[in-house]
C-alpha cells in the first residue's frame, strides 16, 4: 500500500477520532469524513506500518445511518464524534463496539448482551458542562505588557488541541450553561478580566464549569481561576442569576435557579480541571437533585452521572441484575455520593417493608463526593448505608478484614454478598479485583464507563473465579463516542474453577 493509492472500503467502524474504519490488505485504513455503513473510494495520504490514512474521494453507496450533522460546531469542537450519524445508527455502533472488545479484549466467545438501551431524549441531556477559557486579554509582567491576546472564547476544545471553539450554544447542554456562558464572555470584556494563559502562566480565568440539578432545577456555577478571588464578583453573580432567571419555564414545570456560585482555586499545570479549594461565594455549596423517590446533595468536586434520564435507566439495570430480598450486605466501590448504594439501600427498604436489615458500604476517594454521600443517606433516612473517604483497593483490604479506624472505633470485618465496581475510565486497579475475588460475594456488578478497560477487568476476574453472565449496554452520552455498559458476574463453582 502506498500513497495516492486509490481502493474502495467498506466502513464498519469509526475510530475516536472519528474517522471511519475499512480494512484492505490487511490493514486498518483511517478515512476523513467517513462513516460505518459507507462503501467509499478512499485515496491513501498516509500509510505506517500496519495501519494507514485516506481520505474519501467519492461516497460510492453512502451508510443508511448518514445525517447532516446538526451542531453548527461539528467538525469544529471535539465533542460529539458520532455527529454524522443518526441515533439509531450510534445506538447500532456503540452495542457493536461494546461485543467487539468483550470478545477480542475480554476473551469471551459469544457474551450475552442485551439490547443497547437508548434514550428518547438525545439532546440537551448533559447536567455538566466543563468549558475552557481559552488564552486572552493582557498579558502584563513586572508592570509592562507583554502580550495581548485580544478576546477570549469560553466553549469547548478542538479535538486532539487545546484550542478552545467560542461555542455559543450546544445541542447537548442544559440551557443554563449556554446563558451562563454568554453572560462570563460580557463580564470578562466589560471588566477586563484576564485568562489564563499556560505559557506565561499568568491571568485569572481559566474553566466555567456548570451543574445542574435537572430534578429541581438548581444550578451551580465554578469559576475555576488562577487567583483567590474575581474582581467585581458581586456583579457577575447578579448577571448569572438574572439570565438564569430569565429562562423560560421548562415544559415540565421547572424554573432553573442559580442556587450556588463557586471560585474554585487551580494553581499551575496539571492535568485536573479542578483544584482541591473551593469557595462558596454566593448561595449554597452543594446544589439539591432530586432522582424519582430520593434526593441527593452535590458539590463541586463530586462526580455526579451526567445524564439524569439515562442514569435511573442504568441503576435500574443495577438492580435487576442484584435482585435484592432486602437483607444483603452490599460494597459500593468508586460510590460517588452514593447513588448507587442508596439506590440500593432504598430497594432492600421497599423489598423488606421496610424492615431491611441490608447493609450498604460505600468507598470513594474524593473526600467532598462521602461527605455528600453521608448527608445523602441521612436525608433519605436510609440509616444502614455509610460512605468512607479513601482509595478503594487501599480501603477494601481493611474492610474485608475489620480494622480500628481513625477514631480508634473497631470497625468488624465486613463480608458482602455483592459488590459494585463503578470506577472512572482506566478501570480497577489490579490489586483492587484480587482483593474483590478473595472477597468471594455471590455477584459483582460492574458498571463501566469504557468497553475496553471493562472487557480488561472481565477477563482478569474470569481468572479470579467470576464468569461473566449478561451486560448492558446504556447509552448515556448521544452524539459522543462514549458508551456505558453494566455487567452482572457471578462466582464460578469449584468445578468451573477448575
Ligand atoms: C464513574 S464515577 C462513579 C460514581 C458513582 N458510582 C455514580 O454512579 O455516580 C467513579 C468514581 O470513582 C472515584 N474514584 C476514582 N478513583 C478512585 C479510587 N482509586 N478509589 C475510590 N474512588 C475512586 C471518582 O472520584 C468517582 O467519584
Amino acid at each position: 500500500m502506498e500513497k495516492g493509492q486509490k481502493c474502495q472500503l467498506q466502513i464498519d467502524d469509526m475510530s475516536n477520532e472519528g474517522q471511519g474504519i475499512g480494512r484492505s490488505e490487511g490493514m486498518a485504513i483511517f478515512v476523513k469524513d467517513a462513516i460505518p455503513g459507507d462503501t467509499v473510494l478512499a485515496e491513501i495520504t498516509k500509510v505506517k506500518k500496519n495501519y494507514a490514512f485516506a481520505i474519501a474521494s467519492e461516497i460510492l453507496q453512502p451508510s443508511p445511518y448518514r445525517i447532516d450533522k446538526e451542531c453548527p460546531y461539528a467538525g469544529a469542537c471535539g465533542g460529539c464524534t458520532y455527529a454524522g450519524m443518526s441515533y439509531p445508527g450510534q445506538l447500532w455502533l456503540k452495542e457493536k463496539q461494546v461485543r467487539e472488545k468483550l470478545i477480542r479484549l475480554g476473551g469471551l466467545e459469544d457474551p450475552k448482551l442485551e439490547p443497547i438501551i437508548g434514550t428518547d431524549q438525545p439532546y440537551h441531556y448533559r447536567n455538566k458542562a466543563q468549558m475552557p477559557v481559552s488564552t486572552g486579554g493582557i498579558i502584563t509582567r513586572k508592570g509592562g505588557i507583554v502580550e495581548n491576546l485580544g478576546p477570549c472564547a469560553i466553549g469547548f476544545y478542538k479535538a486532539k488541541s487545546h484550542d478552545v471553539v467560542n461555542c455559543s450554544e450546544c445541542l447537548l447542554q442544559a440551557p443554563p450553561v449556554v446563558a451562563i456562558a454568554q453572560v462570563l464572555r460580557d463580564f470578562v470584556k466589560s471588566d477586563n478580566i484576564t485568562a489564563y494563559d499556560p505559557k506565561w502562566e499568568k491571568g485569572l480565568l481559566r474553566h466555567l464549569v456548570v451543574k445542574t440539578a435537572m430534578g429541581t432545577g438548581e444550578v451551580m456555577a465554578i469559576l475555576v481561576i488562577n487567583g483567590r478571588g474575581i474582581p467585581n464578583s458581586a456583579k457577575l453573580v447578579e448577571m448569572m442569576d438574572e439570565a438564569v432567571c430569565m429562562l423560560p419555564t421548562r415544559e415540565d414545570g421547572i424554573q432553573y435557579n442559580l442556587e450556588s456560585v463557586v471560585v474554585n482555586i487551580k494553581k499551575g499545570k496539571g492535568p485536573e480541571i479542578m483544584g482541591s479549594e473551593c469557595l462558596t461565594i454566593a448561595g449554597k455549596p452543594t446544589i439539591l437533585e432530586k432522582v424519582g423517590q430520593l434526593e441527593f446533595e452535590i458539590s463541586p468536586l463530586a462526580f455526579y452521572q451526567v445524564n439524569p434520564v439515562q442514569m435511573e435507566v442504568l441503576y435500574s439495570k443495577v438492580l435487576e441484575y442484584a435482585q435484592l430480598q432486602g437483607h444483603e450486605k452490599i460494597l459500593d466501590l468508586y460510590c460517588g455520593v452514593g447513588t448507587i448504594g442508596l439506590f440500593c439501600a432504598d430497594q432492600m427498604r421497599k423489598s423488606a417493608n421496610g424492615e431491611s436489615t441490608g447493609q450498604v458500604l460505600g468507598i470513594e476517594s474524593v473526600k467532598g463526593a462521602v461527605l455528600d454521600a453521608n448527608r445523602n443517606a441521612v436525608i433519605n433516612g436510609l440509616v444502614n448505608a455509610q460512605f468512607i473517604c479513601g482509595r478503594a483497593e487501599e480501603e477494601l483490604p481493611k474492610v474485608l478484614a475489620g480494622h480500628i479506624d481513625k477514631d480508634g472505633f473497631e470497625v468488624p470485618p465486613f463480608q458482602p454478598d455483592i459488590i459494585i465496581l463503578d470506577p472512572p475510565r482506566a478501570g480497577c486497579a489490579p490489586e483492587l479485583l484480587e482483593a474483590v475475588a478473595a472477597a468471594a460475594p455471590a455477584k459483582l456488578i460492574y458498571v463501566s464507563c469504557d468497553p475496553a478497560t471493562l472487557a480488561r477487568d472481565v477477563k482478569r476476574l474470569g481468572e479470579l473465579g467470576y464468569q461473566f453472565t449478561q451486560g448492558t449496554p446504556v447509552d448515556m452520552f448521544p452524539w459522543t463516542r462514549h458508551v456505558e455498559c453494566v455487567c452482572l458476574l457471578e462466582k464460578k463453582s469449584a468445578n468451573e474453577v477448575k
